[in-house]
């Protein structure tokens, strides 16, 4: 019997990096998950007393339901991950590339509040190289997940390790967290950094080539060697 965890297509990682699936996660179809997610949002707005007749709110428990399997969290179903298409370095590009700036939208797995901010990846060629489209699209695939932020960070790095066949990869995310900006703290000016450095990008100055590059309000100043 295939292990349905394999399939998430991420079962490379640690098992400290791994999102928390349990084994039956994909014995059901998409199509049940909606409707089961409809009927547990209708019952949530009918608890806070919300009339689910009003022309406004009524096809609300759908659209959460269609928008929680079809998008927000698309990135568990590892038939949505990208083909990370590799090519051969044939112009024997031998310096780091970053890819920086990558919008970042994940949902915090405490509170299922977003997550909004910037990833900043990087990585040496060892012989492959990937196209440049792909690392906002395996940023995008983790993201679309119930996250914490090391972990997507780390998921990433690994993703990207194992396409390009080199440890020598790198990934800086700072990302406002709405579960402590709009609630609880209500620090609305405060973000998150999280950092993964492997390989080459664990050494000093090959790492601060990387934070130099990326530098932009922040100046990263905890996470320099
Ligand atoms: N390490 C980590 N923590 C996170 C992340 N996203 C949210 N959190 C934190 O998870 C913690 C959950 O804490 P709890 O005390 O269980 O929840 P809570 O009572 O709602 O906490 P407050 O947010 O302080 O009101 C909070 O401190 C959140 O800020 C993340 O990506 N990484
Ligand atoms: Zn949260």
């Amino acid at each position: 019997m295939i292990n349905k965890i394999d399939e998430i297509g991420d079962d490379h990682v640690g098992s400290s990096a791994k999102t928390p699936l349990r084994a039956d996660a994909f014995d059901i179809s998409d199509a049940e998950k909606r409707k089961r997610i409809e009927a547990s949002v209708r019952d949530i707005l009918d608890t806070l007393g919300m009339d689910l007749e009003d022309d406004s709110i009524k096809g609300t428990p759908r659209r959460v339901a269609k928008a929680y399997v079809n998008e927000i969290f698309s990135g568990l179903n590892p038939a949505n991950k990208p083909k990370l298409s590799t090519f051969d370095n044939n112009y024997k590009y031998g310096e780091m590339l970053v890819e920086k700036n990558i919008t970042v939208y994940s949902t915090c797995e405490h509170h299922l509040l977003p997550i909004v901010g910037r990833a900043h990846v990087a990585y040496i060629s060892d012989g492959n190289v990937i196209g440049l489209s792909k690392m906002n699209r395996i940023v995008d695939y983790y993201a679309k997940r119930p996250q914490v932020q090391e972990r997507l960070t780390m998921q990433i790095v690994q993703a990207l390790q194992k396409a390009l066949g080199t440890d020598d990869v790198a990934c800086v995310i700072d990302a406002k967290h709405l579960c402590v900006n709009s609630r609880g703290v209500r620090d609305i000016v405060s973000s998150t950094v999280t950092s993964e450095f492997g390989g080459k990008f664990k050494e000093k100055d090959t790492k601060r080539e990387f934070l130099d590059y990326i530098k932009m309000d922040t100046d990263f100043k905890n996470i320099e060697a």
